[in-house]
């Protein structure tokens, strides 16, 4: 999905514009974090990952409360339409609840629906949590989660297996969604991914061999008793791609030393995996990344060229944000990722952003639907439209035809998502073949294979796809 400053926190914001008065109830502190969270995400329009981390990270919570905080706050964004759905089954007039009341009936019915909450505990905190702001609205609340407590026997009110409405409130799916996933994937290949999307994304980083070395890192964890594991993908080794065992690992100071020294980034492993398949196998002369956002290619990109190559490339940058270009710089300055020049422009309009200049490689990093991150991005779940589907795969193939005379002969179009729908993956690279920019490119293999596309299963990496096209005339 594309971001937006005004979706971000800004820097030293102190809290939403009605902040819930401080608590006169007893609601358990993980619960109204997470309702805090819950609130920002609706009424701001925000990230729900982005609020977890100016509003639950930087608290000062147990971590046992914040790991419940954001577990809570993840899983009522993900599942916020099918938990309207079961409040509503539950009220007289839904339109007469007020919109921060439903907040708190969603945290206490996805605990009621989706945790196996015991009913006593379930309605006695709901009601603790909206007594916490809206003390007239504690009976209301009782009498709904009342409801709800005998509503779950129902859950999710059908066969699963025969009807797909039921499928879609069971894993908490919008309904056109579910039906999308089916046809794209296949039956067993929906259901592996909607039941992965409610699952904890599992943490991985990304040595930068600009830096440090591999043996380095696991040296250091060692030392620190931290479990690292290497990471393949669909059987391929990602280079210096490492899951951490236990998440708390990033809060030891020697860790966090790490970071700041530039040597790991959090990466997911596909994304990972994505930046190290589009290298071709010779070290390219330059090569343009379209759609470089806040640099996270860019680092693994030149981070897998030290290790490909044994030095970095001759690589240019665009976006069209000039925010993002701007932390780009800051961002690939202290990875000591090089860049040559970073732009800022349409890609759609790449011939009055570059002239008539030809890369050796053209890798778009393209904007998409993002349904390939739902576990880290849980809010898209419900923002998307159909529509906006329709609309990425236009962009995206616009950025195709844009970028293809800019590639040299001989040279490669590289082309990546973060999603799954057939229309941004395959059918966006048969519509670019079939037009006229894309004659003179033929597909050409990715790690031995037609394309990359990881899947999304319980314990996965996130759902990337990406091609490269070889530029033969
Ligand atoms: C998938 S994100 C890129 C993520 C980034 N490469 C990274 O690794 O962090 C797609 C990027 O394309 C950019 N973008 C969207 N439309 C664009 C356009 N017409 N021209 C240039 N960049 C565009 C967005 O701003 C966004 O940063």
């Amino acid at each position: 999905m594309p971001d937006t400053p005004e979706k971000r926190e800004p820097k030293g914001y102190a809290g939403p514009k009605n902040p819930p008065k401080k608590p006169r109830s007893k609601a358990s502190p993980a619960r109204l974090a997470a309702l805090d969270v819950v609130r920002a995400v609706r009424e701001r329009d925000a990230f729900a990952q982005d609020v977890i981390g100016t509003r639950i990270d930087r608290s000062d919570l147990s971590s046992e409360d914040r790991a419940f905080a954001t577990k809570l706050a993840l899983g009522v964004v993900s599942a916020s339409g099918t938990l309207d759905e079961v409040i509503d089954r539950a009220l007289n007039a839904p339109d007469d609840v007020k919109p921060d009341v439903r907040d708190a009936l969603r945290v206490s019915t996805y605990e009621i629906i989706f945790l196996g909450k015991t009913p006593h505990a379930a309605v006695d905190q709901g009601v603790e949590l909206v007594r916490s702001f809206a003390v007239s609205a504690s009976g209301l609340a009782n009498a709904v989660l009342r409801k709800i407590v005998a509503l779950r026997a129902a859950f999710p009110f059908g066969d699963p297996m025969r009807d797909p409405e039921a499928l879609a409130r069971l894993h908490a799916f919008p309904l056109w969604l579910t039906r999308r996933l089916i046809a794209d994937l296949g039956p067993q290949a929906a259901l592996d991914f909607m039941r992965a999307s409610n699952e904890q994304a599992p943490l991985f980083i990304a040595v930068n061999a600009a830096k440090t070395t591999d043996e380095a890192l696991v040296a250091a964890f060692e030392k620190l008793d931290e479990g690292l594991d290497p990471v393949a993908v669909d059987n391929v080794r990602v280079p210096g791609c490492y899951r951490v065992l236990d998440t708390r690992a990033l809060l030891l100071p020697e860790v966090k030393r790490l970071f700041g020294q530039g040597k790991i980034l959090v990466s997911d492993a596909a994304s990972q995996l994505v930046a190290a398949s589009v290298l071709p196998e010779r070290k390219p002369g330059s090569l343009l990344e379209v759609g470089a956002g806040r640099a996270t290619k860019t680092i693994l990109l030149q981070s897998d060229a030290e290790r490909a190559y044994g030095s970095q490339l001759e690589l240019t940058t665009l976006d069209n944000h000039d925010f993002k270009t701007r932390l780009l710089k800051e961002r690939a300055d202290r990875y000591n990722a090089q860049v040559a020049e970073a732009l800022t422009g349409d890609a759609l309009e790449l011939d009055a952003v570059v002239g008539e200049r030809l890369f050796d490689e053209i890798f778009i990093d393209a904007p998409c639907s993002g349904l390939g991150t739902l576990r880290r991005h849980p809010e898209i779940r419900w923002r998307i439209r159909p529509a906006d589907i329709a609309e990425f795969a236009r962009v995206q193939l616009g950025m195709l035809q844009s970028a293809a005379p800019h590639v040299a002969v001989g040279g490669t179009l590289a082309y990546a998502t973060c999603t799954v729908t057939r229309e941004e993956n395959n059918g966006v690279v048969k519509a670019f073949l079939e037009s006229a920019a894309g004659a003179g490119f033929e597909l050409a293999p990715i790690n031995g294979r037609s394309c990359v596309a990881t899947r999304l299963y319980p314990g996965s990496s996130d759902a990337h796809f990406a091609v490269r096209f070889l530029r033969t005339a």
